[in-house]
């Protein structure tokens, strides 16, 4: 049976230090490594197949978004998002919930898939933001919302990825948008650059941005 190809963007955003690196490596990789040199963005190219259908994602790991002034443009360039914040950092959490309000402002209601996800629960005992305001946020945004743990397991990250690209599928579905062509790495090269190196401090590239 011919299984039907999409493609989509995935933009990960949320503030420094909140995880979104180890959250799309884990995603990527199923490994955690603990960390990044993080200078600008990261674009990887991955291709999935669940549902019967398999999806070619490009997924932008940005970084430092609001000081490099890029945040408009990744905001027009995806189909989904994935907003961090660390569950330890209530301050990222209120930063996100500026994000997803930048998201409504700027994407139509309803054509792009959005996901909030609260890092870091493994540390309980630095916890700053409830899981119910995570949950609150959410629906006030009518995105979805997972909390995970980058360092303690790639099932979190899995699910809360997979969720977002049904969604962006079903919306891809309704809603056919003008494709644009990035320059990107593909997860095996840049798998080889994060291990082939000193894993405890990948620098990331940014790469040439063509949209
Ligand atoms: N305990 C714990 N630490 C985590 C988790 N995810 C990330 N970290 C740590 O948090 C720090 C920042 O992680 P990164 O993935 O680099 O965060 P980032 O959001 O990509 O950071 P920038 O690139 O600066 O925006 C690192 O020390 C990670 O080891 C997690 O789930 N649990």
């Amino acid at each position: 049976m011919k299984m039907t190809v999409n493609r989509i963007r995935v933009v990960v955003l949320g503030s420094p230090r909140s995880g979104k690196s180890a959250v799309v490596v884990r995603y990527l990789t199923k490994r955690y490594i603990g960390e990044y040199s993080s200078t600008g963005d990261f674009l990887y190219q991955h291709r999935v197949a669940f549902d019967g259908a398999v999806s070619e994602v490009e997924i932008l790991d940005t970084s430092n978004c609001a000081i490099r002034g890029c945040l408009a443009e990744h905001v027009r360039w995806g189909d989904a998002f994935a907003v961090v914040y660390s569950v330890c950092e209530r301050r990222s959490f209120l930063a996100a919930a500026e994000l997803l309000s930048l998201l409504e402002r700027t994407r139509l209601p309803g054509c792009a898939a959005v996901t909030l996800l609260g890092n870091k629960r493994d540390l309980e005992h630095a916890r700053e933001v409830h899981a119910e305001e995570g949950q609150e946020l959410s629906l006030r945004f009518g995105c979805q919302f997972y909390e995970v743990s980058a360092a303690e397991s790639c099932a979190g990250a899995a699910l809360a990825f997979h969720a977002l690209l049904r969604e962006a599928r079903a919306l891809a579905l309704l809603l056919p948008a003008p494709r644009r062509k990035l320059a990107a790495y593909s997860v095996s090269k840049v798998i080889g650059t994060i291990f082939g190196k000193n894993s405890k401090s990948v620098r990331k590239k940014r790469p040439s941005l063509s949209i």
